[in-house]
């Protein structure tokens, strides 16, 4: 059992590259706790460095309260699974998960029992005497896991185990995982750009971006309540409208969030007016979720401060729902440009002082939007940073009439409000 520490750690490459910076973490014992974020934002570095296989660079890493960071792989007591999990190919299945304990001198009945009850904790009991190549990759990704908590490690190290299967088998493998670590109450640190495997599997997620920490919380606490705009969208499929508007405090009607042709009002006694009211005359980011919008029945206006129309354009069935996306006029903000730290020297993932890698941003947006949004709806405006675009929202079981007009009920209790900075404008509880 183990408790991690990371205490302002850094690590830096060679050629000036900053992966990780002053990352401070505590993941506690018998969690399974989940490292989310794009593609170069240094999650396996985090990883590599928790398994004693990447020098932290600074900082202190702490494993149940001791000093670890000059310890060996071997006297940290962790086991590590990686994408594809590395298997002997001349020994059985049975034959790999013996080999740990082997090693370890454990009684050979004992070890035979303990093999035998974790295949089939992994649904592969009746494959212990086959060779890995005949598996196919779920099964061997399977045996891998066994492998690896076999020798009951303190500390599990999981780095996208799940990223070469297909999406069936992903569900239900990691349905499986998380229900064996915490059966074994082994501490979980596991790793995924796949928002959908950390909501359901986390106890708890830490959001990194450019080898920052952006936000961690329950799964709950960071959808919820996210602490950037960045979060918002990270953790958003369906994605989360994110609206341009100006604030205007208004005597007899709260704070106004203008969007142009539309506006909605934060009215006095919602406990966000005093924060928002320092942001009069500023823009503010307004990011409501597509749940949080509810068609107001035909013929009735919906309620004045807290409606937003729009004429629907595209209609996309979700089998328990329709979600329609609505021409409506409000400039809407890219997350991957808001709060993105700039191109100085020492930038994550860069040389120092080196242009960032040609197409990353590319590669990061197209992670945030998902591949739900259909493309051709994005309009930019020549600023290039703000884009008119759709409001996208949850219809139900009605559909929607496509270019029809659409009055919106904005459920203002869980609109969340950024300040330009991306930061919420009111600090998140954790
Ligand atoms: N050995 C290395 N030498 C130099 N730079 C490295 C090295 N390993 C990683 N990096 C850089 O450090 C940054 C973080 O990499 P890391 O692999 O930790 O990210 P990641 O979030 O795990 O990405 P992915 O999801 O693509 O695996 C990246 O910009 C990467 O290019």
């Amino acid at each position: 059992m183990t408790e991690v520490v990371l205490d302002g750690v850094g690590k830096v490459y060679p050629g000036d590259v900053h992966a990780v910076r002053d990352m401070h973490l505590r993941i506690n014992d018998g969690e399974l706790f989940v490292l989310l974020g794009p593609s170069g934002c240094g999650k396996s570095t985090i990883l590599r460095m928790i398994a004693g296989l990447e020098e932290v660079t600074s900082g202190e890493l702490r494993l149940n309260g001791v000093v670890a960071n000059d310890l060996s792989p071997r006297e940290r007591n962790v086991a590590m699974v990686f994408q594809e999990g590395a298997l002997y190919p001349h020994r059985t299945v049975g034959g790999n998960m013996m080999f740990p304990l082997e090693v370890a001198g454990t009684d050979r009945a004992e070890a035979r029992e303990r093999v035998a009850e974790l295949t089939r904790a992994l649904g592969i009991n009746t494959m212990i005497d086959r060779m890995p190549g005949t598996l196919s990759g779920g099964q061997r990704q399977r045996a891998a896991i066994g492998r690896a908590l076999i020798r009951e490690p303190s500390l599990f190290l999981m780095d996208e185990p799940l990223s070469s299967l297909d999406a069936g088998l992903r569900i239900e493998l990691r349905l499986e995982i998380a229900g064996l670590v915490r059966s074994t109450g082994t501490t979980t640190v596991y790793v995924t750009h796949d928002q959908v495997e950390a909501m359901t599997m986390a106890d708890r997620i830490a959001v990194l971006r450019d080898g920052l920490l952006e936000d961690a919380g329950t799964p709950e606490e960071i959808y919820r309540d996210p602490a950037t705009v960045f979060v918002a969208a990270f953790l958003s499929s369906p994605p989360i409208n994110l609206l341009q508007a100006t604030a205007w405090a208004v005597q007899d009607q709260g704070v106004v969030l203008d969007f142009g042709p539309q506006r909605v009002a934060v009215p006095w006694r919602d406990p966000r007016s005093p924060a928002l009211i320092r942001h009069h005359g500023r823009p503010v980011i307004v990011g409501i979720r597509p749940e949080a919008l509810t068609p107001v029945p035909a013929g009735e206006a919906g309620a004045e401060g807290r409606t937003l129309a729009g004429r629907v354009r595209v209609l996309e069935f979700h089998g328990h729902d329709w979600l329609a996306y609505a021409e409506a006029g409000i400039p809407t903000v890219d997350a991957a440009a808001v709060g993105a730290p700039q191109p100085t020297a020492g930038r994550p993932g860069t040389a120092n002082g080196a242009a960032p890698p040609a197409g990353l941003g590319a590669r990061v947006r197209a992670l945030l939007r998902r591949d739900t949004v259909p493309e051709p709806i994005v309009e930019e405006e020549h600023s290039g940073h703000h884009r008119r675009s759709d409001l996208v929202f949850s219809a139900g079981t009605d559909r929607p009439e496509r270019g029809g007009e659409v009055r919106l009920d904005v459920d203002l209790d869980r609109m969340l409000i950024f300040g330009p900075d991306g930061r919420r404008i009111t600090a998140v509880r954790r």
